[in-house]
């Protein structure tokens, strides 16, 4: 099927341009999870992704200068997570996005901390948002832990390396009513429970969707990756989306990826770059798309106005506020995480590069609490603690070494809302920031802040040092807005019951389009009650089947390859489901057997 106009393709004569029945746009963990699920139904697809490699075994090069030698990317390596923050050149967040966000294969999932939750059955309720349709989750959820189970010891060794902030932090715990447990064994139990930090490494190295569903569609002739190859917009007519804009005139026409007559788009592009993705393709407020339009280059891609579709992109918006404390405890060993990615101690680089394990083979959060709290408004809403050996060298009066960090998050259940959009330079931003918008939000946190530090004089030698001669109240009130942002954006494409409070319908659709779908952070409606990265990729599990169940599981495309109009006559059939699995590709007998085995193929779907 030509998807470009005639007068495209007849300037660009010898562009061929493969047309697939997903084209996916984002390697994030969403747009993994969907690109192996559809590959493995059968699903011809293309995974485009505007970065590059990340980790050694997707090629990544940036290795330590300790780790020279290896294929040990700073990526791999989980201790080298809070380095990220200090480099010089943070090529790997988006240059375009005014808050941080992962632009490299694997997408956040490559730059986060690994923190992984199993979400619980609250966290997928109608009650935080999503349609009763979605709720019946922990099979999808199974689907997930199958494929990536959690660890709270990455060490390969099995030991837990520096334990001393979990066992100051838990004596403080103890003390008021928590009871330790194995989080990710009882995700539903999170009333006043502790446990060590559960994450998604593998064998000592960072793991994620990039280690684990990407590999598995690696290895299937149905899918394409394509890195380096930013989208800006789909295609479309109207309601029908017929291809993705990218950057890369090696993929077609202009740049243009079609799909099939049959095919979808799927945008897993992450709360900031899918929206700006719906903006720059006639979506979303007016006022947005009024931005695009005064850009020249983007306006023009840009759809007729009585095409454009009223959406409430970019709503909704929420992430958690959270607020740091810092203590001080002689027992603690504060690791100089930032100075890891050059010179880490030397005893721990060795005993890493030797076989993966010990201090480097985890991130810097060591344990993790949870409680709920009733605000004045009388809503229930719940927190979340992380701590960590990590200080700040600005408190002179403090043995700098004997420093922790907790940082407690305001989760599931807030009611603040934010907004993003794009600006004049349509870099995707934050327009109304979502943290504390609601004051209740902040008056619940003051006073989750007030009880744990009331626990502090029952823990010997255990100091709160920031705040310092100040009330918590204060120190809330006059907190750096952006120090409140923990990167777990979600809502921007909420999904929901109607276009007019939401973006995608319960099969992930975007409103008023055919063959259009979101799958990513943007879509969950509200905030699970732990960092969010299980849930989405949970979430994604879900999406595919909904979307694979819309296709009924069966594809047959004719896939056309496109060179100055011209049809080199490929052809290509699968169909999953009931009848297990066939793929049929015709290039091997393209010379001489094509319309018989086209033919072949179209009569047994047929039949069957
Ligand atoms: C610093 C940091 C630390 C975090 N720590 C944790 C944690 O410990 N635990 C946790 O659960 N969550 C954490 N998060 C949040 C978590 O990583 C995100 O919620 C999650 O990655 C979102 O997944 P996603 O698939 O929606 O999008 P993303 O991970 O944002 O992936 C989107 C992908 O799309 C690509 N892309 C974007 N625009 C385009 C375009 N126009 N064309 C082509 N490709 C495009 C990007 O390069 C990226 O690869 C953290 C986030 C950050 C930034």
């Amino acid at each position: 099927s030509a998807l470009v106009d005639s007068e495209e393709s007849s300037v660009l004569l010898d562009v061929a341009a493969t047309a697939y029945d997903f084209v996916i746009v984002g390697a994030g963990p969403a747009g993994i999870i969907m690109a192996d699920r559809l590959s493995e139904a059968g699903k011809n697809v293309l995974l485009l992704e505007r970065g590059g490699p990340s980790t050694g075994e997707t090629g990544g090069q940036d290795i330590p200068p300790w780790a020279n030698g290896t294929t040990l990317t700073r990526f791999d390596i989980p201790g080298l997570y809070d380095s990220e923050f200090s480099v010089k050149d943070t090529y790997f967040f988006c240059k375009d996005v005014t808050v941080q966000a992962g632009c490299i294969l694997g997408g956040g999932s490559s730059i986060n901390g690994g923190l992984y939750w199993y979400p619980r059955d609250l966290d997928f309720s109608v009650a935080n948002g999503w349609p009763s349709a979605w709720t019946d989750h922990a099979p999808y959820t199974d689907k997930l832990k199958q494929r990536l189970p959690s660890t709270d010891h990455p060490s390969t060794d099995g030991i837990r390396y520096l334990e001393q902030t979990t066992t100051v932090m838990g004596q403080l715990l103890d003390g008021q009513g928590y009871v330790q447990q194995t989080i990710n064994d009882d995700p539903d139990s999170k009333e006043h429970i502790y446990g060590y930090t559960n994450f998604d490494f593998i064998d000592g190295k960072r793991g994620g969707p990039v280690a684990s569903y990407l590999r598995t569609a690696k290895a299937r002739p149905n899918f394409t990756y394509k890195d380096y190859t930013l989208v800006s917009n789909v295609v479309r007519n109207g309601s029908q989306i017929t291809g993705v804009q990218t950057n890369d005139t090696s993929l077609g026409p202009k740049g243009v990826v079609p799909i099939t007559d049959n095919g979808s788009v799927i945008l897993s592009a992450g709360s900031f770059g899918s929206s700006r993705i719906l903006f720059m393709s006639g979506i979303g407020p007016t006022d947005m798309i009024n931005i695009v339009q005064q850009n020249s280059t983007a306006a023009a891609n840009l759809p007729p106005m009585a095409q454009w579709i009223n959406l409430p992109v970019g709503q909704n918006i929420s992430d958690n506020p959270s607020i740091k404390l810092l203590f001080t405890h002689p027992l603690l060993d504060t690791y100089p995480w930032a100075s890891a990615v050059n010179n880490p101690r030397p005893a721990d680089a060795a005993q890493y590069l030797k076989d993966q394990s010990g201090v480097l083979a985890a991130s810097s959060a060591k344990i993790n609490f949870w409680r709920s709290v009733t605000g004045t408004d009388g809503i229930l809403r719940w927190v979340q603690g992380t701590a960590r050996p990590s200080g700040s060298s600005n408190l002179p009066t403090v043995n700098a070494s004997q420093i922790f960090s907790l940082t407690v998050y305001l989760s599931e259940n807030i009611t603040s809302r934010g907004r993003i959009g794009i600006n004049s330079a349509l870099q995707a931003t934050p327009l109304v920031d979502p943290w504390f918008v609601d004051p209740v939000d902040k008056s619940t946190m003051i006073s989750v802040l007030n009880d744990i530090v009331a626990g502090v004089s029952n823990v010997p030698n255990l100091t709160l040092i920031q705040p310092n001669n100040q009330t918590i109240e204060d120190y809330v009130n006059t907190y750096n807005k952006a120090s409140m942002n923990s990167d777990h954006w979600v809502g921007a494409n909420k999904i929901g019951l109607s276009p007019s409070e939401s973006v995608v319908d319960t099969n992930t659709k975007v409103y008023n389009t055919n063959n259009l779908f979101v799958v990513d952070a943007s879509i969950v409606p509200a905030l699970p009650v732990g960092n969010p990265q299980g849930t989405i990729m949970s979430a994604a599990e879900q999406a595919a089947a909904k979307i694979l169940a819309l296709s009924g599981n069966m594809t047959l495309s004719t896939n056309t390859s496109l060179s100055g109009g011209t049809n080199s006559g490929m052809c290509k059939g699968s169909f999953g489901g009931h009848f297990g699995f066939l793929f049929l590709d015709c290039r091997l007998w393209i010379q001489s057997f094509v319309p018989l085995l086209c033919h072949i193929s179209l009569t047994m779907y047929s039949i069957l």
